[in-house]
């Protein structure tokens, strides 16, 4: 059984996308970028804005499936540099503290020239 995700707490999908898609007990989120899920533009400027951002579409994802950041099993991360690592992970560990598995990854580009995107699996079950 499929079911789709569908918050306004995060923003909506800019592509043929949907925001996530719920597999029995395991939610797939599609990657989150800064961008505002009230207008849709991109949020902040340097990589910790954007970072910070990208989390906050996380948790309206996750919320909306009565999840948290500790649910979350696996990451992938893009980067557009790399040497916004150190600074990325500075944010991302305020909010993975469970520290799921996680690749991550530089780019040459990412949607709407962002500096980041992340996205999430979670296990949902209770
Ligand atoms: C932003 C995003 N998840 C996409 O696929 O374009």
């Amino acid at each position: 059984m499929l079911n789709y995700v569908e918050t306004k707490n995060a923003p909506a999908a800019i592509g043929p996308y949907s925001q996530g898609i719920v597999v029995n007990d395991i939610a797939f989120f599609s990657g989150q970028i800064p961008l505002s899920p009230e207008t849709g533009n991109v949020v902040g400027t340097t990589i910790q804005e954007q970072t910070e951002q990208v989390m906050k579409n996380i948790a309206a994802l996750l919320e909306s499936q009565n999840a948290e950041f500790k649910d979350v099993v696996k990451t992938t991360c893009f980067l557009a540099d790399m040497a916004d690592f150190a600074a990325f992970n500075e944010i991302y560990a305020k909010y993975f503290v469970g520290k799921p598995a996680r690749s991550c990854v530089a780019v040459k580009d990412l949607p709407k020239g962002v500096l980041c995107e992340v996205e999430t699996i979670a296990y949902i079950g209770k």
